[in-house]
C-alpha cells in the first residue's frame, strides 16, 4: 500500500498536523511518503493508492496560491480509483472555517475516491488524536478493500 501526504504550511500548524498523521500511518502502511507540496512531482499522482492532501487558509476562506496547481490537476482528470483524504487547518476567527479544505473537497468528491476529511482548529491538541487515528484508519481501510476488489489490477 503506497500513500503520500502531500502538504503545505506557513506557520507550522499543518505542518504538525501531516506529521501525527504520517505517525498514524505507520502503524498500518508499508510505504508512507510526506511530501511538502514544493517537493511532490505532480506526474506521480498515479504512483500511489491514496493520496492525503493537507492545507491551511488563506484570505477569505481561501487555497493558498502554492496548491492551485494540485488543485487543477485534480479538477481537470478524473481518477475515481485514487483513494483520497483531505485535512486542514484554520482560524474560527474567520468567517469560512478550513475554506480550503472544503473547496478542496468539492473538487476530491467529483474527481477522486474521497474517503475522509478532517479540520482541526491551528495546532493539533492532544484531543485531536483520536480523529487523526480514525482519518488514517478510514483512508487505509478504504485502500486495502480496494486491493481485495483488485481494483488496481
Ligand atoms: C491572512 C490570513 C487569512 C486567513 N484566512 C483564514 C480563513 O479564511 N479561514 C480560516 O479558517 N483560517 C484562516 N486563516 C488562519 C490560518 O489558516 C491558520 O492560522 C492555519 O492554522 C495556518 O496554518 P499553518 O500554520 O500550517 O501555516 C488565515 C490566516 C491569515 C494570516
Amino acid at each position: 500500500m503506497r500513500i503520500a501526504i502531500v502538504y503545505t504550511s506557513i506557520t507550522g500548524n499543518t505542518e504538525e498536523l501531516a506529521l501525527l498523521l504520517c505517525e498514524q500511518f505507520k502503524k498500518n502502511v508499508d510505504d508512507i511518503f510526506l511530501y511538502r507540496i514544493e517537493q511532490f512531482p505532480l506526474h506521480t499522482l498515479e504512483n500511489f493508492d491514496a493520496i492525503v492532501i493537507g492545507t491551511y487558509t488563506w484570505g477569505n476562506g481561501d487555497i493558498p496560491i502554492e496548491m492551485e496547481q494540485i488543485f487543477q490537476a485534480i479538477a481537470k482528470r478524473e481518477r475515481k480509483n485514487l483513494v483520497t483524504g483531505i485535512f486542514g487547518t484554520g482560524d474560527r476567527f474567520y468567517p469560512y472555517f478550513c475554506g480550503a479544505v472544503d473547496r478542496f473537497k468539492d473538487v476530491l468528491n467529483n474527481s477522486t475516491d474521497l474517503a475522509v476529511t478532517l479540520k482541526v482548529e491551528l495546532l493539533p491538541q492532544e484531543l485531536d488524536l483520536n480523529r487523526c487515528m480514525k482519518f488514517v484508519n478510514i483512508i487505509s481501510e478504504r485502500v486495502q478493500m480496494k486491493h481485495q476488489l483488485n481494483v488496481y489490477s
